[in-house]
């Protein structure tokens, strides 16, 4: 069976040994294994991290960039010499590869996630292995995926792919940060996200040096791959060929049970491609109305209006506690809701002087039952 696979590597198993330069045999072995499975006519993605990386020790320094235009500059040397060597390793076995450089706003447009995912399709159907990574180099600071965890877990659910890899520096999650816990407790399969909370893992917030996330991110990575019926793995990135034991069924790293598609591909987008601008706080008639009647939101059960955002902007939806219960799209402005909240449809055109969409969030641009990831400390 023809399975579409994301496989991610973090920064930290690509450069590992003197100076935190390539680690080659990984490269290569990764390299040999994502052919194997191309060969087996399985549609493969990789998403590499690396570029700032790589480029900082192309210029020989010493620590990892901290200052945003420093570090744009040396993604720019990065990712084109690790381009360079990925073509070397691929053309070796014959196979072609194509660069696909994603910043979070092209995730946000719909229009650019459309086109991209397009572009995906009209490589697999090519044979070509894309390789993504964030573009770095133009990347804005309050747009940036920052991780490529995330990322790489966006792209799963863009490409609707079987299998999100997460290969790392470490053979699991455990639960605790097994470089300062030796007695941590490995994790093997994750049934429900709620089975985390229950074991209260320590994340922390960064990685190894050269890496960025850590776990913290990587959970956040496999929810959101989860949701979009994707089967995560975290497992260890000196060893690729566990992607292959993995896929035959062995009990290796840490694997994620995908969650039933309960959502649209359009839905996730909304709820996990966009970033929220502001929130609506809703009373309790028109909670009722929109999580156990499946109704549009309508501007009468508006209590409080936050943040600053565009009509078609993505909004929270909370109850009166300020607890998030939905996400969407919203048909108005900050200023024009501030006129209209609370107000009846029929009214809007004569507060506004115009006519208006009668919905503030049109039920299917609404998605229900969203919590914000990334809540593990
Ligand atoms: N609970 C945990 N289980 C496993 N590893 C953890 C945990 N908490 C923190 N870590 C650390 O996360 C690191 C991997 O994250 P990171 O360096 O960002 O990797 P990558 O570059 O692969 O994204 C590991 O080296 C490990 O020390
Ligand atoms: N886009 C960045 C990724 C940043 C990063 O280090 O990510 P990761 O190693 O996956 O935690 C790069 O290529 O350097």
């Amino acid at each position: 069976m023809t399975q579409t696979l994301v496989i991610k590597i973090g920064t930290s198993s690509l450069t590992g040994g003197i100076n935190g330069r390539l680690s080659l045999a990984t490269l290569a072995q990764l390299v040999e294994v994502l052919c194997q499975l191309r060969q087996q006519g399985d549609r493969v993605v990789l998403v590499s991290s690396g570029a700032v990386g790589v480029g900082a020790a192309r210029l020989n320094l010493r620590e990892r960039p901290r200052q945003l235009a420093r570090k744009q500059a040396v993604a720019a040397v990065g990712q084109g010499h690790l381009m360079r060597i990925y073509d070397d390793l691929f053309t070796v076995l014959g196979q072609p590869i194509a660069q696909i450089l994603l910043t979070r706003h092209d995730i946000i447009d719909r229009q650019s996630y459309l086109n991209a995912y397009n572009t995906f399709h009209e490589l697999f159907d090519l044979g070509v292995i894309p390789i993504v990574n964030e573009n770095d180099t133009v990347a804005v600071d309050e747009l940036k995926f920052g991780d490529n965890d995330t990322l790489s877990a966006l792209v799963a659910s863009l490409v609707e792919a079987d299998w999100l890899f997460l290969l790392t520096d470490v053979d699991r999650l455990y639960s605790a940060d097994p470089r300062y816990q030796a007695d941590a407790k490995p994790i093997d399969r994750v049934e429900r996200f709620e089975e985390l909370d229950a074991l209260a893992i320590t994340l922390g917030d960064r990685g190894s040096e050269w890496g960025t996330g850590g776990m913290a991110t990587k959970i956040t990575a496999a929810k959101i791959a989860s949701e979009a019926g994707v089967r995560t793995a975290i497992t260890e990135g000196k060893f690729p060929h566990n992607i292959l034991k993995i896929l035959g069924g062995e009990a290796l790293g840490t694997q994620f049970i995908p969650q039933p598609k309960t959502i649209n591909a359009r839905k996730r987008w909304i709820a996990r491609a966009l970033i929220p601008r502001g929130e609506l706080w809703l009373d309790a008639g028109a909670v009722e109305a929109i999580v156990h009647q499946g109704r549009s939101l309508l501007a009468a059960g508006i209590t409080q209006v936050k943040g600053d955002f565009q009509a078609q902007d993505a909004i929270k939806l909370c109850n009166s506690n300020g607890e998030e219960i939905a996400r969407g799209l919203v048909n108005y402005n900050r200023q024009e809701l501030n006129q209209i909240q609370g107000k009846r449809s029929r009214d809007i055109p004569e507060i506004l002087g115009y006519e208006g969409a009668e919905t503030i969030v049109h039920r299917d641009n609404l998605v229900l039952g969203i919590k914000d990831h990334g809540n593990h400390s």
